[in-house]
């Protein structure tokens, strides 16, 4: 129902004016396209991919900003709202903030070294936000079948997770995300075994024991700003960040573990797949028709 030619006629220059914005963002914080895919992202998985993470409290609006996965940690809003600015400029009241965040992401991998694909585009803004869902995302906590189900909840399936895994290939995470790998690993006494053992003394310092878990730490050791499959041989040596990360791999007869290796051994069947799977996460329920609008401001409901 989405179609990369939505605004053909209505606004063809769309992916250039995002594009643009997003590079000029880029040039001055190199974080800022990671933190950008990972809101499409954080919108499509909750009341789909409507804009709806991008809505500030008000009477009416209870904000997802504030929910756990995403409260002090997603960024880019301010790029957000440039982008809109600049879109709005050249066709006002056309395209909605939930495909600037569809562009966004696009434009966001490309940039960074990743692979390109044709957007679909033609969702329209909801006027709700679902902070209960939002609390529901999947989180870094949890087992390899819990992640598989919440995907598969979404109509995603092992692949997809493997290949949109692969996002953290690029950007950062704060030591409270994945510290309790590094001391006591499940009331163990003892780090995560799954943790290669230099990588582990290197997170340690990086994040001591009692400390505020707001550092900063890259997801890609290897290649930090690049997207590239090195995420995937991360994996393979045992140096994925998240514990979310490593159970792909690391879940003794998992059925992602073959993935993984594949992802690893050809950088091109990865592309492939996170291009496809970026279709298929951007498909997740939109808003499409006479159904929901199109915000003149992305913070707020018309
Ligand atoms: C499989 C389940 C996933 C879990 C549990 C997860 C969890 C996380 C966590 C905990 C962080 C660090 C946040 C922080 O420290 O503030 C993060 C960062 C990130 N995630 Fe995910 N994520 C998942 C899937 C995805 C997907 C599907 C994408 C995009 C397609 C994605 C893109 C990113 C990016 C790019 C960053 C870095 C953002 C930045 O530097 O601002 N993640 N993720
Ligand atoms: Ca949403
Ligand atoms: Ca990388």
């Amino acid at each position: 129902q989405l179609s990369s030619t939505f605004y053909a006629s209505s606004c063809s220059n769309v992916s250039a004016v995002v594009r643009n914005v997003v590079q000029q963002a880029q040039s001055s914080d190199v974080r800022i396209v990671a933190s950008l895919l990972r809101l499409h992202f954080h919108d499509c998985f909750v009341n789909g991919c409507d804009g709806s993470i991008l809505l500030d409290n008000s009477d009416s609006i209870q904000s997802e900003k504030d929910a756990l996965p995403n409260k002090n940690s997603v960024r880019g809003f301010d790029v957000v709202d440039d982008i809109k600015t600049a879109v709005e400029n050249v066709c006002p009241g056309v395209v909605s903030c939930a495909d600037i965040l569809a562009l966004a992401a696009e434009a966001s991998v490309d940039l960074a070294g990743g692979p390109t694909w044709d957007v679909l585009l033609g969702r329209r803004d909801g006027t709700t936000a679902n902070p209960t869902a939002a609390n529901n995302m999947p989180s870094p906590f949890d087992d390899l079948d819990t992640l598989k189900q919440k995907f598969s909840d979404v109509g995603l399936d092992d692949t997809d997770l493997v290949a949109l895994s692969g996002a953290h290939t690029f950007g950062r995470a704060q030591c409270r995300f994945f510290s309790s790998r590094l001391y006591n690993y499940s009331g163990t006494g003892s780090p995560d075994p799954s943790l290669d053992s230099t990588y582990l003394a290197t997170l340690q310092q990086n994040c001591p024991e009692g400390g505020d878990g707001t550092t900063l730490n890259n997801l890609d050791l290897t290649t930090p700003d690049t997207f590239d499959n090195k995420y995937f041989t991360n994996l393979q040596s045992n140096e994925g960040l998240l514990q979310s990360d490593q159970e792909l791999f690391s879940t003794s007869g998992a059925s992602t573990i073959s993935i993984v290796n594949s992802f690893a051994g050809d950088e091109s069947t990865f592309f492939q797949s996170f291009a496809s799977s970026m279709i298929n996460m951007g498909n997740i329920d939109p808003l499409t028709g006479s159904n929901g609008e199109i915000r003149s401001d992305c913070k707020k409901v018309n």
